[in-house]
């Protein structure tokens, strides 16, 4: 079976830094699965190369078959960027933003028919920001932004969303409205790869795991990734540990 996102031997250079090594990922559809690692281990690369953002130096990355390129025109890949790499100053409001998700079903003209309005309506109902959809995207909070931009991978039908730190800087009940939509988006056959430095939240977030240093050091379900030799191998200290008293 072809696999939602098969990502094989990718390796991105930025100059002189080597940020991705021959990183091989293959994800079934369906699936949510945790991305961790430490600062600076590639994540954020990773996600970027699968969007095509970034093009690796050696290596491919297929999406359902199809390259980025070819899966990005088609709207299957849905982003939820980091936030520093938003611009929060864009004079859009939120269902402007969840709007844009329909872009590349409209056209040149890009003007929403019925159908598009409504897709937009659902989204926002459905990450429960129909009262704000209104604002400016700058004017929410941290957990909101997130949710905002995941409407917009709604209102677009991705069937692969992308998510960068979605719960960094969030609040309890906005992680917990993520995890809640993330789990209903994957039992209706989304893939979602998602970003964490949340360890513990990890098992209930999550089907699998993955440990990326530069490239993937262990690939399994949370608990066979979350094990004290291998988080100490990843993050260069004994994070589990009763801090080594023994
Ligand atoms: N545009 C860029 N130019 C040069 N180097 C970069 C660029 N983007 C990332 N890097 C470097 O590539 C490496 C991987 O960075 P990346 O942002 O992918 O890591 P990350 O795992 O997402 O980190 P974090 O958890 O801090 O977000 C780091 O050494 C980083 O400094």
């Amino acid at each position: 079976m072809t696999a939602a996102l098969d990502v094989t031997d990718v390796t991105v250079h930025y100059g002189e830094v080597l940020a991705l090594d021959g990183a091989t990922l293959r994800l079934d559809a369906g699936r949510i699965c945790g991305l961790i690692g430490m600062n600076g281990s590639g994540k954020s690369t990773l996600f970027k190369t699968i969007m095509g953002l970034v093009k690796p130096d050696a290596g491919t990355v297929l999406i359902n078959g199809a390259p980025p390129a070819a899966a990005r025109s088609a709207g299957v890949i849905g982003y939820v960027p980091q936030s520093e790499d938003v611009d929060w100053s864009f004079p859009l409001s939120v269902r402007d933003v969840v709007m844009t998700g329909r872009y590349g079903r409209m056209g040149l003209t890009r003007r929403p028919r019925p159908a598009d309005r409504a897709a937009v309506e659902e989204a926002l109902a459905r990450v429960e920001l129909t009262e704000l959809a209104d604002r400016q995207i700058g004017q929410l909070s941290g957990g909101q932004k997130k949710r905002a931009f995941v409407a917009r991978g709604i209102a677009q039908g991705a069937s692969i969303l992308l998510l960068d730190e979605p719960f960094a800087g969030v609040d309890k009940r906005s992680e917990a409205t993520i995890t809640r939509l993330l789990r209903e988006l994957a039992a209706e056959g989304a893939t979602i790869l998602v970003s964490t430095h949340d360890l513990q939240a990890l098992p209930s977030l999550a089907d699998e795991a993955v440990l990326l240093m530069r490239r993937v050091l262990l690939h399994g379900s949370p608990e066979e990734v979350l094990t004290p030799d291998a988080l100490a191998l990843a993050f260069g200290l004994d994070v589990l540990s009763d801090g080594g008293s023994r």
